[in-house]
């Protein structure tokens, strides 16, 4: 399984592999810059044969080193390049200095960007992991000004490369330090913004090693596009295993064919899902979803599906007794029980063998579903809350917390989040989802999965997963109302048998829930993500 590095622990592993002697800084650096022009051609491979025109932007740091080696590397194979760099070049330090010595050729001024004929390819290797202020505006005009020679004129577009990730690009959050304004920048701040991504936006990141964490959150799928990495010879860590929680301080990008190798052909998420053999309906568990009222039922009713499909053995739906009828017309395999209050909720908890719960999908915000919250978390079984589960408690989460337990696992979206953790929504720019989602759980006592294009679950116990529906995985369609409900209901139908922990069930849930998306396909509707499950599960060969 993929490990997505923090560029602290980026650092760490060139330092280590230099205080070894496994390689000189100088070594990983040229092995970067012919990676990535390795990677390149095999991304594009039109462009093996034949002299191309490249424009190379060289920032001053090692991200420029790496460009000089690229610029140097594309020459060798007769193409005409032109390098530009940001700053003096003769200021250059260490080992990009000394690849600066290398190159040859002539290095022009970042001002000279819109001078000269249309390259097929502009590098942009101005800043990786370094930046630690805003990008300078003289970048983005620059990358601008190249991409701007091609304006008009026929034949393809120049295709951008960018070494390590699309300078701007913070690659611990995701999101972009962009200046506060430039002379020639829009004047509001969010065609500023927008205008500035669009122009620094790559075709193909090549990044070196591992992944980091800024290429799969926020911004960063949609900046880098396509996204490769290329061996320079560090160690590899040992791989983080599928079914276990990852391990403190490590982030694991959730992902089933990432898994193949490790688990000799039984792929991930399938071993979580298949009954074993003898199992009865009692042993693959017994969920329970409180649902709202009368005509309020639809949320409940999609998780209660949803868990039923994923292979709990038994889903039950509990609503007041005015709701009884209207549900009953719309339930076969899934049973029904009213609920008046939290006294009764309580009485049906009585049965052991209830052993995954569901609150919140219309459940309505206040103090009724505060109680039965009380109540449910009270028989300490698998427990998922989400959406009015969660905004009941904006007024005093720490209520909430007071009540969590280990079994537990909260599902808001950004403003779910916000309501229970406003200090943690209002992130730093050093501080990404990640860490976010990390310190709501230690603060909540259970596991937290931010919904979004990029799902993160975080573990009290420090550990995280990153689940992104991008990157060949997108899946544009899943934001229909309904979704989220059907998200419960996949990690309550997985907490149940009780065999699995809750920050894998949550891993699991979420990439089911893209998986039976994408399986579907445009048009789809939430009830139709449990309808898709069993084809979800065929390709798994289950
Ligand atoms: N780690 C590895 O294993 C390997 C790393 N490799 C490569 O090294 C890259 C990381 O290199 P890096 O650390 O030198 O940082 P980089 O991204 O070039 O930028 C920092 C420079 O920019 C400057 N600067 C910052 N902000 C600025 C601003 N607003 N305006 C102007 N200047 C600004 C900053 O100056 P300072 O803040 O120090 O004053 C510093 O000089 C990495 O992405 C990869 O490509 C590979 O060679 C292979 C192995
Ligand atoms: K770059």
């Amino acid at each position: 399984m993929t490990e997505l590095l923090s560029v602290a622990q980026m650092r760490a592993a060139e330092a280590e592999a230099m205080r070894s002697g496994a390689a000189t800084g100088l070594q990983l650096m040229e092995r970067a810059g012919r990676g990535a022009v390795a990677a390149m051609l095999e991304e594009w491979p039109d462009l093996v044969a034949g002299r191309w025109r490249a424009v190379v932007l060289c920032g001053p740091g090692n991200n420029g080193g790496d460009g000089y080696v690229v610029a140097r590397r594309l020459a060798d194979r007769g193409w005409a390049v032109e390098v530009l760099a940001l700053g003096d070049p003769a200021r250059l330090g260490g080992d990009a200095a000394k690849m600066r010595a290398l190159w040859t050729g002539p290095v022009a001024g970042l001002d000279e960007a819109g001078a000269g004929p249309r390259p097929g390819l502009l590098v942009d290797a101005l800043f990786g992991t370094g930046l630690t202020r805003p990008l300078p505006w003289e970048a983005i005009t620059a990358m601008r000004a190249v991409r701007d020679r091609a304006a008009g004129q026929p034949g393809e577009r120049c295709r951008v490369l960018a070494i390590d990730c699309p300078s701007g690009l913070n690659c611990d959050t995701g999101r972009v330090d962009l200046p506060p304004s430039g002379d020639d920048a829009p004047e509001d701040a969010e065609a500023r913004s927008h205008s500035a991504i669009g122009i620094l936006s790559a075709d193909l990141t090549v990044t070196f090693h591992a992944p980091k964490r800024g290429h799969y959150l926020e911004a960063g799928p949609g900046l880098c596009q396509r996204l490769r990495v290329v061996d320079i010879g560090l160690e590899p860590s040992e791989a983080p295993s599928p079914v276990e929680p990852p391990a403190s301080g490590r982030v694991r990008l959730v992902g089933a064919r990432s898994c193949a190798a490790d688990l000799s052909g039984d792929l991930w998420p399938g071993q979580l899902l298949r009954p074993g053999a003898g199992d009865h309906k009692y042993r693959r568990g017994h969920v329970l979803v409180v649902s709202g009222g009368v005509g309020r039922g639809g949320a409940a009713r999609l998780a209660a599906r949803t868990a039923l499909r994923i292979g709990a053995g038994l889903v039950t739906i509990g609503c007041p007794p005015a709701a009884l009828q209207e549900n009953a017309a719309r339930l076969d395999a899934v049973m029904l029980r009213p609920l008046r209050d939290a006294a009764a909720l309580e009485a049906l908890l009585s049965d052991p063998r209830i052993s995954g719960l569901v609150l919140g999908p219309g459940a309505g915000v206040g103090a009724r579903t505060r109680e039965m919250v009380g109540v449910a978390l009270a028989a300490r079984r698998g427990t998922v809350l989400d959406a009015d589960a969660l905004t009941s408690f904006a007024e005093a989460p720490e209520e909430l917390f007071a009540q969590l337990h280990p079994g537990c696992v909260l599902t808001p979206h950004d403003g779910e989040f916000a309501r229970l953790f406003p200090d943690l929504a209002r992130r730093d720019r050093q501080t990404s989802r990640v860490d976010a989602a990390l310190a709501a759980a230690a603060r909540a006592g259970a596991v937290v999965l931010l919904k979004g294009v990029d799902t993160v679950i975080a573990s009290p116990e420090g550990r995280a997963a990153v689940h992104v529906a991008a990157y060949g995985r997108s899946a544009p369609w899943l934001g229909t109302a309904g979704a989220g409900d059907v998200l419960s209901g996949m990690i309550a139908g997985l907490l149940a048998p009780g065999a699995s922990a809750p920050q894998v069930a949550a891993e699991a849930a979420a990439w089911l829930h893209v998986e039976a998306a994408r399986r579907f396909g445009p048009g789809l509707i939430a009830e139709d993500l449990p309808e898709i499950l069993p084809a979800v599960f065929r390709d798994l060969g289950l």
